[in-house]
């Protein structure tokens, strides 16, 4: 058989990054030799041999984890959000100067999120109007969520692609974020309830139709099989990767 992936997780007790840990552990082909939470030395990574870092830790702690990740050369397969241009900007410069290390930053690991975001993409440049709604657990850390940024990100760019106008909104007057937040110029609402885990809307609206594309993870066991599957591939795309579906090909 071949060497196992020495993998670490980074956020090991997290909601997240305990259901990362459970699937490592129980793949033939993988060896769980580092978990790592916020008390614990991220050092540790590196000191067990890690090839390949899983971070799903927190916005605030992300950049400093990759730092240490590119210094020592382990591969990482980050899922925590709060990736915007400059941050991605500044994370690329950085992956630029370790040649042959890999990133994979993707803000969404669910099969169903990924495929929500390309049809999307594919059907924004044939409506009039294109709205997101996320919807969040209530102890998410950032709004909006990675998954509806990157949606948004991708609906403009097809729809400046297509030459389509901008959506019709005749608003003269509202209160502040009644609107929700404009990304890209691509409006995304926010909400934050008990009960939920993650799930994302996008609404288009046409003549006389509309159309709702609409993921749900009812669990976070959603998250594995795409987070495992990075792991496999990381290490032979060296450079930065945004976005899981160019890992698998899909
Ligand atoms: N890309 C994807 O598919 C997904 C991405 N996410 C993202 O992953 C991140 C984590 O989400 P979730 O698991 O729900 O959050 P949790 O708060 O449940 O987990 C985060 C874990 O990281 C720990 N942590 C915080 N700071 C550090 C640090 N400096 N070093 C090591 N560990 C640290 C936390 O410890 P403590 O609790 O003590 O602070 C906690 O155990 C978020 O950014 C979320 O948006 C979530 C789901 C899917
Ligand atoms: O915090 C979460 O829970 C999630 N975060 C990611 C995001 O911000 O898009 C992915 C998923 O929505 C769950």
């Amino acid at each position: 058989m071949a060497q196992r992936i020495a993998v670490g997780v980074l956020g090991a007790r997290g909601k997240v990054g305990s259901q990362v840990c459970a699937a490592v552990d129980a793949a033939d082909d993988l060896e769980l030799v580092a978990e790592v939470d916020e008390d614990d030395d991220p050092r540790l990574l590196v000191e067990r041999g890690a090839a390949v870092a899983v971070d799903f830790t927190h916005p605030d702690a992300v950049m400093g984890h990759l730092e240490l990740c590119l210094a020592h050369g382990v591969h990482a397969v980050v899922g925590t959000t709060g990736f915007d241009d400059a941050r991605l900007a500044a994370l690329r410069a950085q992956v630029e100067q370790r040649p042959g290390v890999g990133v994979l930053v993707a803000p969404n690991f669910s099969i169903g999120a990924l495929l929500m975001m390309r049809f999307a993409a594919e059907a924004a440049p044939h409506y009039e109007s294109v709205e997101i709604v996320e919807l969040h657990h209530p102890t998410k850390a950032d709004a909006p969520s990675g998954t509806a940024r990157r949606t948004a990100e991708l609906v403009a760019a097809a729809r400046r692609e297509a030459g389509s106008p901008p959506a019709p909104d005749a608003t003269s007057t509202a209160l502040d974020g009644a609107r929700g937040a404009d990304v890209d110029g691509v409006p995304v609402h926010a909400v934050r309830l008990r009960g939920l885990v993650a799930h994302q809307e996008v609404l288009l609206g046409g003549s006389g139709e509309t159309l709702t594309i609409r993921h749900d993870s009812f669990d976070r066991s959603s998250f594995a099989p795409g987070v495992l599957a990075a792991v496999r591939a990381i290490g032979d795309r060296p450079g930065l990767t945004v976005g899981l579906e160019h890992l698998l090909e899909l």
